[in-house]
């Protein structure tokens, strides 16, 4: 994989009239992974909005270098297509494979996306992520809904994406194991 970086250098972030936080700088390089905690309502998942592109930071700056891979609680699967068709759109478009048996998709491909589970919906968007071989990943809150084996695999899947060089940043309230990985609290950036 090539190299990749993501930097944020004093960022603050306002909703509505709020400002959420202020004065935080992160930087991460190929390799590293990053864990953003906070309490609901904190600005976990505007600060990944921030950090993809999709919401300009009040103040400050974010540079990247690589291509982006984002898992929110919206996967861009079509809702009224089986899920099989849905990921192939995507399949089409991507450059990697989803590993459809290791996330236990290959019996639900005739099931239509609306009909997933909470925790099958979080699957089908993972293995988009996956096909996707994007180099920064950015998940928000990718544990929810997920069983054991699931969270598991998860965890398996970022660590492999890291130490093939990848990065990633995990918003979460939810504990993360990955050896090694850094933890910023967005508490103490709050206003
Ligand atoms: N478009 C918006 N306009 C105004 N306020 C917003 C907007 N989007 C989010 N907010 C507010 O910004 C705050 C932070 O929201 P955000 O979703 O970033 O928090 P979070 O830490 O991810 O929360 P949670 O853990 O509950 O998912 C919340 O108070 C929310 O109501």
């Amino acid at each position: 994989m090539e190299a990749c970086r993501l930097t944020a250098t004093d960022i603050a972030c306002r909703r509505g009239d709020r400002i959420l936080f202020a004065g935080l700088s992160l930087a991460l390089e190929s390799g590293q992974a990053l864990q953003v905690a906070g309490a609901n309502g904190m600005g976990k998942s505007s600060l990944i909005r921030i950090l993809a592109g999709l919401l300009r930071p009040f103040s400050g700056e974010v540079e990247r270098q690589g291509s982006i891979g984002l898992l929110d609680e919206k996967p861009a699967l079509d809702e009224h297509q089986p899920l099989g068709e849905a990921l192939a759109f995507w399949s089409a478009l991507d450059t990697g494979s989803a590993p459809l048996d290791r996330l236990g998709l290959a019996p639900l491909l005739d099931v239509p996306v609306r009909y997933l589970s909470t925790g099958q919906r979080k699957r089908a968007a993972i293995a988009r992520l996956m096909g996707q071989e994007a180099q920064v990943w950015l998940l928000d809150e990718p544990l929810n809904g997920l069983d054991t084996d699931a969270v598991a695999l998860t965890e398996k899947l970022v660590e492999d994406h890291c130490a093939a060089g990848g990065i990633a940043l995990i918003a979460s309230h939810q504990r993360f194991e990955l050896k090694g990985m850094a933890r910023l609290e967005l508490a103490e950036f709050a206003t």
